[in-house]
């Protein structure tokens, strides 16, 4: 049994739901074989933490799931990932409309050089968003990541004078404004400071009961604090994935295990 006193007991009544599932993904980039063999499943409206050494793979099987690989040349990608149930490969999706539905966050903020308002009413715009609705939406999205109070007096100033903290959840408000229901992040506090990593945490919960959320980590306090589920990455394979307190406390792969108990990695 490890020690980690940061695990919470889980909600026994998780989603059972499906959102994502991915059968036999392979990725290569060139020769490099990235991603193997890759039979994941994702629950509606949960959290779900990716942890393992760098270079195992978590930031692409991220970038599969709303298809941001396509824009990789190199990135072969073989297998299939279903969205509620739709291979997101069929001809008729479209990545752009894929992304509206699968939303993400970096690791570094990347508001863009406009205001605060513009950051989330640009998107808004260009997918044709009622004029009249665009106020309301900002204001709303502002509000959902907790940002409203600290901005409603300067929605029309750069949002590159936020904070680091800041800008990061601006970017959470870009992203939930376009009404997805994924939310992607890939090691989205790791440039943050220890208060603002505790807001964008306490912001994650609160979102997991509107969106269904994927988090890749090195963080694994964060991991065990937040996620429903982990999955343990090695080389490019999948050890294990399960509920986070049975992968933080009796893991069911040496493998994993060793890489908690800080044996490598
Ligand atoms: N655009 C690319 N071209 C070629 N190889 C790549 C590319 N992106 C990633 N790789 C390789 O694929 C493997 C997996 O990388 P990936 O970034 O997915 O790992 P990771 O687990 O997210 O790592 P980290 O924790 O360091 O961010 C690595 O060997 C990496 O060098």
């Amino acid at each position: 049994m490890l020690d980690f006193p940061f695990v919470k007991k889980r909600d026994p009544e998780l989603s059972n739901t499906v959102t994502v599932e991915t059968k036999k993904l392979n990725v290569h980039y060139g020769s490099s074989h990235a991603l193997k063999n890759i039979d994941l499943t994702l629950y509606e409206k949960t959290i779900t933490a990716f942890i393992g050494p760098s270079g195992c793979g978590k930031s692409t099987l991220l970038r599969c799931i709303n298809r941001m690989n396509d824009t990789i040349a190199n990135a072969k990608i073989t297998g299939d990932i279903l969205i509620d149930g739709v291979n997101i490969h069929a001809d008729t999706i479209h990545a752009t409309g894929l992304r509206k539905h699968v939303g993400m966050v970096f690791q570094k903020p990347n508001p863009f050089y406009k205001s605060i308002f513009e950051n989330i009413a640009f998107a808004l715009r260009i997918h044709q968003t009622p004029k009249k609705d665009i106020p309301v939406i900002v204001e709303d999205s502002l509000k959902r990541v907790g940002l409203w109070e600290e901005v409603k007096d300067r929605l029309h100033e750069s949002a590159l004078q936020l904070s680091g903290g800041q800008q990061q959840r601006l970017c959470i408000a870009r992203t939930i404004a376009m009404n997805p229901s994924i939310i992607l992040l890939d090691e989205p506090t790791s440039a943050l400071d220890p208060i603002s990593t505790e807001k964008i945490e306490k912001l994650l919960q609160t979102l997991k009961q509107d969106f269904t959320i994927v988090i890749v980590t090195h963080n694994m306090h964060q991991a065990a604090r937040i996620s429903d589920y982990t999955a343990y990455f090695h080389l490019g394979n999948m050890i294990e994935i399960g509920h986070t307190e049975q992968i933080f406390t009796t893991p069911a792969q040496t493998k994993t295990e060793d890489y908690l108990s800080g044996k490598f990695g």
